[in-house]
């Protein structure tokens, strides 16, 4: 029987056309419009897939809370001006149970640090080096490194959908992919929180465990997702049940986000997914792979879909992220460029 959730080796991806390549791309595909989750291996860079080398990255949340704070955004510190990027602590009262920071392109590029007032676009604030020395040349590559197995399952994705193999290259360029650290701490069950009922705790395999990373679809282009190593992830399947998703060293879990469920008219299924408590301290490092924030989202030259109108990249991401709780409060910080595109382009675009 064909598991759930396939693992695939990528490698051909890498090289020039080939048969390999041809059958990894229809695996892909089948991946995407299915289930839509694989597990992913055989890369370059997949020697980051370690407990070693990823703890480098988590060593950040060994910081003392005086410098996380440094790096909280302005919905949970009003004296910070970064909105979009950078820290959320733990809101004990809300299902998604944990603290992390999400970090944007100038992180692995120094180009991108970006003087236009897109709060999409604005810097990460970082910890400094004399508190973590190493750490932001490791995030950096680690960033850099997860960009390129985004490119080549983009380009994959284009060829598996029988579309010219650069055709979402250029969205690409400049774009505004998310590395997120995350830890889910175990409940503190003294802080007061009812957890009993069915929007906080399910029954899996006849034991109740708490909701910890709320049930949701990804907004971005396709997920890349290191989940280090303790389990709790869980898909929905195409039947409707959650079926876990477990980690496995040296794999990326993949899953495909609602840009490209809607850009290929639904050809591709950005599965819905949630976290439920492990009987340990759980991390995981998702790397949203995404386009720039000015890309134009048009109807792809594909049959059997429907046409939509076309939207711009950021007006869509703002409208759809600000939802998630880590974001909330801040929708009202940016408004749809649509309208005024022109003048917002020659502001943003190098
Ligand atoms: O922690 C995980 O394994 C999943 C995280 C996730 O789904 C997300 O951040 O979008
Ligand atoms: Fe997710």
């Amino acid at each position: 029987m064909t598991p759930d959730i396939e693992t695939l080796g990528i490698a051909a991806l890498f090289g020039p056309p080939s048969p390999a390549r041809d059958h990894t791309d229809a695996r892909i595909m089948a991946a995407a419009a299915g289930i839509g989750f694989m597990a992913v291996r055989n890369f370059p860079g997949d020697d980051w897939l370690t407990p070693d080398k990823r703890a480098q990255l988590l060593r950040i949340f060994a910081l003392p809370d005086a410098e996380k704070q440094k790096l909280l955004r302005w919905n949970f510190d009003r004296t910070k001006k970064n909105v979009y990027r950078g820290w959320f602590p733990l809101q004990p009262t809300a299902v998604s149970y944990k603290e992390g920071i999400d970090m944007g392109p100038d992180l692995a590029h120094a180009a991108d640090i970006s003087a236009c007032d897109d709060p999409l676009r604005e810097p990460t604030p970082l910890p400094a080096e004399e508190a973590l020395p190493g750490w932001r040349r490791a995030a950096a590559d680690y960033y850099r490194a997860m960009e390129a197995v985004g490119n080549a399952l983009m380009r994959s994705i284009a060829r598996g959908l029988g579309l010219p193999e650069p055709i979402f290259d250029g969205y690409f360029e400049h774009g505004i992919s998310t590395l997120r650290l995350i830890r889910y701490p175990l409940r503190d069950a003294n802080a007061g929180v009812d957890t009993s009922g069915p929007e906080f705790s399910i029954v899996h395999k006849g034991e109740t465990r708490t909701i910890i990373g709320r049930e949701h679809a990804d907004s971005g282009f396709v997920t890349l997702l290191a989940q280090d190593g303790v389990e709790g992830l869980q898909a929905k399947n195409l039947a409707g049940e959650w079926i876990d998703v477990p980690p496995a060293d040296g794999t990326l879990t993949v899953n495909f986000g609602q840009l490209l469920e809607r850009w290929t008219g639904g050809r591709v299924r950005a599965t819905r997914h949630r976290v439920i408590a492990p009987k340990t301290v759980r991390f995981s490092i998702p790397f949203f792979y995404e386009p720039r924030v000015d890309a134009e989202i048009a109807p792809l030259p594909l049959s059997d879909t429907e046409p939509f109108e076309p939207f711009l990249y950021g007006d869509y991401l703002w409208d759809s992220a600000t939802n998630f709780v880590e974001m909330s409060g801040i929708k009202h910080l940016r408004q749809p460029r649509r309208a005024g595109k022109r003048q917002w382009r020659l502001a943003c675009t190098r």
